[in-house]
């Protein structure tokens, strides 16, 4: 895509949740995140690169003892619609008998979650926590629920903060949705 096209195709989003709740929102998940994980050490998981921004952001404002890393698995490859999931970048071994806390951009139909969260109680994760900024309201139950929340979102294609759209607009500090 062409940088007229990437332009056109933000021109002719609407916007769904702006910048500022965005802020409020991650500083809220920081709060109840921190309510109930401050005193287990857990180790924190990153899933790239969807949640490269939304980690950026919260990270900091987690002020307790934690182990930071990252895991790639994709499913979605730039497009619009899943597919397999493909691990990239798996977990590490350091995740037997700890607390984990998943962080992701979004929870959508919810097989990529339920697939980590399958992954790490398979490696012997203690308990897995999940955080996901964005949820998508499907009007149907998901093989996993969140348990940190940012925003819901329409059952729409969303894409900023950290979300693409075909690969791009990741760095948008607001969220839209692609014109139907
Ligand atoms: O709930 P699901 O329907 O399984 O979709 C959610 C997943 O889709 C996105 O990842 P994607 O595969 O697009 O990779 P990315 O993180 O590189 O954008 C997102 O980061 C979630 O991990
Ligand atoms: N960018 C983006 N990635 C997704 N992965 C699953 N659903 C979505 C979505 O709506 N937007």
């Amino acid at each position: 895509m062409n940088q007229r096209d990437a332009q056109r195709l933000l021109d002719e989003a609407d916007l769904i949740c702006p910048a500022d709740v965005v802020k409020s929102s991650v500083e809220r998940l920081a709060g109840e995140i921190t309510t109930k994980l401050k005193g287990e050490f857990p180790v924190v998981l990153s899933v790239m690169g969807g949640a490269a921004v939304f980690t950026g952001h919260l990270l900091p404002l987690l002020v307790f003892p934690l182990e930071f890393g990252a895991i790639e698995v994709t499913r979605y490859n730039n497009d619009t619609q899943g597919r397999d999931i493909h691990w990239s970048l798996p977990p590490r071994d350091n995740v037997r008998g700890r607390v984990v806390l998943v962080v992701d951009d979004i929870l959508d139909q919810g097989i990529t979650l339920a697939a980590i969260r399958d992954k790490l109680l398979e490696m012997g994760a203690k308990h897995v926590w999940s955080a996901v900024f964005a949820d998508k309201a499907l009007g149907h139950e998901k093989p996993i629920a969140a348990d940190f929340v940012g925003v819901t979102v329409p059952n729409r294609y969303v894409f900023g903060f950290g979300m693409d759209a075909y690969g791009l607009w990741r760095n948008l500090p607001a969220i839209y949705a692609l014109k139907d």
